[in-house]
């Protein structure tokens, strides 16, 4: 369902043929995974949430196996072979679409992982007046002209912009231009390919977050020091089950019921990691309709979630956990549950706290019903001391 239902139907290209040259990873920057996914997927996941009918995204040739993957479960997507410059990938997404001729089209580069909705709504609105429209930031820094060191003058830049992506176009008029180009010198963008037509190009405000990952360093410093997410679950006591509470088998006349073992604390645990790293919850990694989860231990649900962590370029900092329920008496086991977590967890035994609480025989908990838990975790960006 296009979230911008009054806007005119829009098809977007992703470019994505590029090598990554600048940016030192060991994949081309575009499938290299950024925040819990491929830095690819950020924006097709935007522009096909925004209304984006269809995607094309230009790629390499020889990246089709990292491109599917990248991808994959995507609808409304057509992958194309990119070209050897920017232009020659944004031309082979634009002839890509010449079947769909959509009234409007958007490019993006691959680069720009985070997409502001906004910005996609701004730039589409000024496509009613305009052939095409950039979001674009104001210039800051004193922009200096140097030669061998030396600085030889200053432009104003109060008459300058940094242009960024999605720029928006009327399709036939992009695909015309592009078809047309001759210039002498490469363009960086498609502004100016459509400039070159004597078409007018709309400034709208661009955003910060959409900030391009060129260099090594782009990819660690993006990336907040910290994150801290928090997780509350909830599991009925019933008679005949085991009850497991903190990766621990404890004695009681009842245990936790659900499909794995039930282990509310674990689960609250796995949530806040998930919830730090914005990747889903329990249940979008180990769905209840998953017959494989049928009485899994929860401790594997744990490494799991900080293995995501880890992928996602964080590590645990610490695990804050509470029990609420009248009994079994928390205490005596509290310690074991600490080592247990840590154990799982990969981290020191001070980094994780269980605390545990009554409701004053108030409510479920308090009629021995069931257990609630709730949890906080904070996750240290790896390179961060
Ligand atoms: N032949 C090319 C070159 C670049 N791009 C895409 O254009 C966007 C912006 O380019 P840039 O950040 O310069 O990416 P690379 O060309 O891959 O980087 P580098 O210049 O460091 O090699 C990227 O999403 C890139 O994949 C493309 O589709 N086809
Ligand atoms: C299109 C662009 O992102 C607008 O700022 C930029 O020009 C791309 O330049 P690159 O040298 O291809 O990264």
């Amino acid at each position: 369902m296009p979230q911008f239902a009054d806007t005119p139907r829009f098809a977007a290209i992703i470019v994505a043929a590029g090598t990554g040259s600048r940016a030192g990873q060991s994949l081309p920057k575009q499938y290299v995974r950024w925040r819990g996914k491929p830095v690819l997927r950020h924006s097709a996941e935007t522009l096909l949430a925004a209304g984006a009918q269809p995607l094309a995204v230009a790629i390499a040739p020889d990246a089709a196996d990292l491109a599917r993957e990248a991808l994959a479960g995507l609808d409304s997507i057509i992958l194309v072979d990119g070209g050897a410059t920017r232009r020659a990938s944004v031309a082979a997404g634009l002839e890509a679409l010449a079947g769909e001729r959509p009234e409007h089209v958007l490019i993006h580069d691959a680069a720009r992982p985070t997409l502001p909705q906004p910005v996609i709504a701004r730039v589409l609105a000024a496509l009613d007046d305009h052939p095409g429209a950039i979001p674009a930031l104001p210039v800051v820094d004193t922009i200096a002209r140097t030669k061998d060191g030396i600085m030889t003058g200053q432009e104003d830049r109060t008459a300058l912009a940094r242009v960024q992506t999605p720029q928006g176009f009327r399709y036939a008029d992009i695909l015309s231009a592009h078809r047309a180009w001759d210039g002498d010198e490469e363009p960086t963008d498609d502004a100016q390919v459509l400039r070159a037509e004597g078409k007018e190009v709309a400034v709208v405000a661009g955003d910060e977050r959409l900030a391009k990952l060129t260099f090594a360093q782009d990819f660690a410093m993006q990336a907040p020091p910290v994150r801290t997410g928090t997780g509350f679950d909830v599991h009925a006591l019933a008679e005949g089950e085991d009850l497991w509470l903190g990766g621990c088998k404890i004695d009681h006349d009842k245990g936790l019921a659900g499909h794995s073992d039930a282990d509310v604390a674990l689960h609250a645990l796995v949530d806040a990691i998930l919830g730090a790293i914005g990747n889903g919850d329990i249940g979008t990694h180990f769905p209840p309709s998953d017959a494989r989860w049928k009485g899994a231990s929860s401790g594997q649900f744990l490494q799991h979630a900080v293995s995501l962590a880890s992928e996602a370029g964080y590590r645990v900092g610490n695990l804050d956990l509470t029990i609420i329920c009248e009994a079994p008496k928390i205490g005596p086991h509290k310690d074991t549950m600490r080592e247990k977590i840590a154990e799982l967890a990969g981290i020191q035994i001070d980094a994780v706290s269980v605390k545990a609480t009554t409701t004053e025989k108030l409510g479920f908990t308090g009629r021995g019903e069931g257990i609630a838990a709730q949890a906080a975790a904070t996750l240290i960006r790896e390179d961060f001391q």
